[in-house]
């Protein structure tokens, strides 16, 4: 089991990262993940604006040289003119993972009529798998829960490494596998 997983928070948001609230976001993510992932992980955050190249340069350094496995996106998903989050993802993805976005919209809508807002979305970068989430702190349970069991098992196929979960928080599906309960 590889000990060097690497797992890159980014809050994307003109206020948090000017100071004027306190980011709520990378925390809650990286509380989640502390929470679902047995396997031992070191997290790399960044607190950016919503500017577009800003964004996208930031998911290359993640991907590219900090040697993120899995970079999890949260804000700027929605039709607001700075919500560039799921435009600066695809500059930098090589292939879509539209399932994603998919699967936590349609979560997402049985909590909140205005989840069709978000853009929210994912793809691949080398050896990242890169997942948009939305700004509002609450919508991280709410789509994580929904696309963390199918994360491990994507980053297999893309050769990063061996992400185990702690089955009382999320049951990782893997084909072919029993499922650790
Ligand atoms: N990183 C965050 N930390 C704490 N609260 C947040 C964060 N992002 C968003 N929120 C909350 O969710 C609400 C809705 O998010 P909104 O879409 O306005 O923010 P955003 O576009 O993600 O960030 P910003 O407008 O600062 O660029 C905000 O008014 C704020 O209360
Ligand atoms: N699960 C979940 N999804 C959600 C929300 C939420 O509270 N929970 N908020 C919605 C709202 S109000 C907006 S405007 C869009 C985009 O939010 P963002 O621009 O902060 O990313 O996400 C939507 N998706």
């Amino acid at each position: 089991m590889s000990t060097d997983i690497r797992i890159g928070i980014v809050t994307v948001s003109d206020r948090a990262s000017a100071g004027i609230y306190a980011d709520e976001g990378g925390p809650a993510i990286e509380a989640y993940l502390a929470r679902a992932l047995t396997s031992p992980w070191t997290p790399v955050a960044r607190v950016i604006p919503d500017d577009r190249k800003l964004i996208a340069d930031t998911l290359k350094v993640l991907a590219d040289e900090e040697g993120c496995c899995l970079i999890v996106t949260t804000g700027g998903t929605g039709p607001a003119p700075r919500d560039v989050t799921p435009e600066a993802t695809e500059d930098v993805i090589e292939k879509p993972m539209p399932g994603f976005g998919e699967l936590m919209r349609q979560v997402s809508l049985t909590k909140v009529p205005t989840a069709i807002l978000s853009r929210q979305t994912a793809g691949i970068r080398g050896k990242a798998l890169i997942v948009n989430l939305p700004g509002r702190p609450r919508a991280i349970t709410e789509c994580l829960d929904a696309v963390m069991p199918a994360i491990p098992y994507c980053i297999d196929l893309i050769e990063g490494p061996y992400l185990e979960t702690d089955p009382a928080v999320i049951v990782a599906f893997r084909p072919g596998q029993k499922p650790k309960t």
